[in-house]
C-alpha cells in the first residue's frame, strides 16, 4: 500500500518522505483488564507519538499506514491540538479496558485519548495525556455500536454520523488542523473485503471520494491515519487489490486528486 501511495503521490507532485517504523513485541505482555498486549501496544504507540510530532514539525502533512486502529491513540497524540478529528469507521472504537468484550485494542483507541473517560493506569500508557473533547470527534459511516460504547457515545451526535455535511463552517473558522482516522472498515465491505471486522453497509466508493475531496478543500488537512488493511485476511489476490486500491483512491482524494481532473 505504501508504494502505490508513494508513486501515485508522485504524480499528485507530493514532495514524498517515506518512513517505516519498527514496534518491539514486550515479553510477557499480560493483559490489563479487557485488553489485551498493553505494554506491546503502548510502547508501539508512544514511539509512534514522537514520530508523527516530528512530521509535523517538518511542516509536512502526515499519512500513517496502519495497522490496526489502535495506532490511532499515537498518531493522534503526536498530532495534538488537532480539531476536529474524523473518525471513519463502522466502528465508535471507544470501549475501554473495562467496557471490551473483545480486549481488542482496536476497538478502544477512542476511549485512550477522550480527556472526559479519564482511562488511566493501563501499563504501556503511562506517556499518555488524553488530548480530545467528545466534541472535537465527528463519526462517519457509524454503523455497530457495542452496548457498553452507548453511554458515552452522545446521543445528540448520531446525525452528524450519517450526513455527509461533515465540518461545521465555525470549526473551519477555528482553523485547526484536522485530522482524518480512516478505518477501511467504514466503507461497504465489496470495496475493502481484507479488514478484520466488516459490516454490511457501509460508505461508497463515491461517498469517501467525496468526503476526501471536502476534507482536502478545507485546507486544513493535517494528519490521515489509514488502518485495518489486513491482506492476509483477503480471500483472493483480487479481494486484497480492491482493498488497498479503495484505500489508495480515497487517501489521493485527501491529497489533492480531483474528480473533475
Ligand atoms: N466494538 C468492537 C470491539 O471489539 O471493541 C466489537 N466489534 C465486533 C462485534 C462483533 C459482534 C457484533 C458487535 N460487534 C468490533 C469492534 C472493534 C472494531 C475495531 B476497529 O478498529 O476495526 O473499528
Ligand atoms: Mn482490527
Ligand atoms: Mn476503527
Ligand atoms: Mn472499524
Amino acid at each position: 500500500a505504501m508504494l502505490v501511495i508513494a508513486v501515485q503521490m508522485g504524480e499528485l507532485r507530493c514532495d514524498v518522505k517515506d518512513r517505516e517504523l519498527k514496534f518491539d513485541i514486550i515479553p510477557n505482555d499480560h493483559p490489563y483488564h479487557n485488553a489485551k498486549n498493553p505494554r506491546t501496544v503502548g510502547r508501539a504507540n508512544e514511539k509512534l507519538a514522537s514520530a508523527v510530532e516530528e512530521v509535523k514539525k517538518d511542516g509536512r502533512t502526515c499519512l500513517v499506514v496502519g495497522g490496526d486502529h489502535s495506532l490511532a491513540i499515537g498518531s493522534i497524540s503526536g498530532h495534538a491540538k488537532t480539531e476536529p478529528v474524523i473518525w471513519f469507521d463502522a466502528h465508535a472504537d471507544i470501549n475501554t479496558p473495562l467496557t471490551s468484550l473483545s480486549g481488542n485494542m482496536h476497538g478502544q483507541p477512542v476511549a485512550f485519548l477522550l480527556k472526559e473517560l479519564k482511562v488511566s493506569g493501563v501499563p504501556g500508557f503511562e506517556w499518555l495525556k488524553p488530548c480530545l473533547s467528545a466534541e472535537d470527534i465527528v463519526y462517519i459511516g457509524l454503523r455497530d455500536v457495542d452496548d457498553a460504547e452507548q453511554p458515552t457515545f452522545p446521543k445528540d451526535r448520531q446525525e452528524q454520523t450519517l450526513s455527509l455535511n461533515i465540518i461545521s463552517p465555525q470549526k473551519i473558522n477555528k482553523k485547526k488542523p484536522i485530522h482524518l482516522s480512516f478505518d477501511v472498515d467504514g466503507l461497504d465491505p465489496p470495496l475493502t473485503p481484507a479488514t478484520g471486522t466488516p459490516v454490511p453497509g457501509g460508505v461508497t466508493l463515491r461517498e469517501g471520494i467525496y468526503v476526501a475531496e471536502q476534507l482536502y478543500k478545507t485546507g486544513l488537512l493535517s494528519a490521515v491515519d489509514t488502518v485495518e488493511i489486513n491482506p492476509r485476511l483477503g480471500k483472493t489476490q483480487e479481494e486484497v487489490d480492491s482493498t488497498v486500491n479503495t484505500a489508495v483512491s480515497i487517501i489521493l482524494s485527501g491529497f489533492g486528486k480531483a474528480r473533475e481532473g
